[in-house]
């Protein structure tokens, strides 16, 4: 029997009274004038402020930069600019109770290989534990919750390394949610997970949107982020395009970009994009 027979699906996951709870987002904003790296100039002036409530999908041609705004917003890359959250600097805050707000699941990212899945799922409670403490009732609730969703409960006593790729997968996103934060960056969150499992991602994000949160995901799947409430189209280092998903100007930046190699469709009331 696969896990997926074992477990609940993403939509059929029990909701936990905690789970009905409004998230606060804070206001997280970043102001860039200029971001190189190794001498060379990767991002040009934007701005970026996602929306609590709202899904926000960043797209764009290989090298466009989406990645590199994603870890600048996330405070791992200096830069030339502002980033703050809540209206104060990003160095302001202390880090641990910035962790508790924003949450962040890198692309590739590594981690201990010989961690099992559920220890690696309940580092995203670090931000909520004082220090040295141990686990609480309410950090192995979040975390059963995230590994359920994300339906990689199964393996809670596996070690990370001896997963595959989207399972791994899947308990990275697991400890990301496990944070509950307001705010939630995902670089390439769909890498390895197949369909019914993308699926099962888009309903989470509804999910934590509805909630209050506010999500930000870089995506090269344009059929998922057509599903986004808002697209932030990129190419050589700028934001060129920032609108949502049905709307003809957006259709035509993707089309920009992408230099004219899509087919943009309405498929039973959903956009989709085609290579052509
Ligand atoms: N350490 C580095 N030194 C120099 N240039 C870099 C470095 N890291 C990234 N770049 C360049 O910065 C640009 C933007 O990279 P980034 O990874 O942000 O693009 P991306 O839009 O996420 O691309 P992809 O869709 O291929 O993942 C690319 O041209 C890349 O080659």
């Amino acid at each position: 029997m696969n896990d997926a027979a074992r477990f609940p699906t993403a939509r059929e996951t029990p909701v936990a009274a905690s789970d009905t709870a409004t998230t606060r987002a804070p206001s997280l904003r970043i102001d860039l004038r200029s971001l190189s790296l190794s001498g060379h100039r990767v991002l040009q002036p934007l701005t970026l402020a996602p929306a609590p409530r709202a899904w926000t999908a960043i797209v764009g041609p290989n090298g466009a930069g989406k990645s590199t705004l994603l870890r600048a917003i996330t405070g791992l890359l200096p830069f030339d600019g502002t980033l703050t959250l809540d209206g104060r600097p990003w160095t302001a805050w202390p880090a641990k109770e910035r962790a508790r707000h924003v949450a962040w699941l890198g692309q590739n990212e590594s981690a201990a290989e010989d961690l099992t899945a559920f220890d690696v799922a309940m580092l995203g409670r670090l931000p909520h534990q004082p220090w040295l403490a141990p686990a609480s009732a309410a950090d192995h609730a979040a975390v059963r919750r995230a590994m359920s969703q994300t339906q990689s409960w199964d393996w809670r006593d596996r070690p990370l390394g001896s997963l595959s790729g989207g399972e791994r997968q899947r308990v990275l996103l697991a400890r990301a949610l496990a944070v509950q934060s307001g705010v939630l960056l995902m670089d390439e969150p769909l890498a390895h997970l197949d369909p019914p499992h993308q699926s099962d991602w888009v309903h989470i994000v509804r999910e934590r949107v509805t909630q209050g949160a506010a999500v930000v995901s870089v995506l090269h799947e344009l059929n998922v982020a057509l599903q986004a409430d808002t697209l932030v189209v990129m190419d050589a280092g700028r934001i060129v395009h920032e609108g949502p998903p049905h709307a003809p100007a957006t259709h035509a930046a993707l089309q920009r970009v992408f230099h004219e190699r899509l087919l943009i469709l309405q498929v039973q009331g959903r956009w989709i994009a085609l290579n052509a």
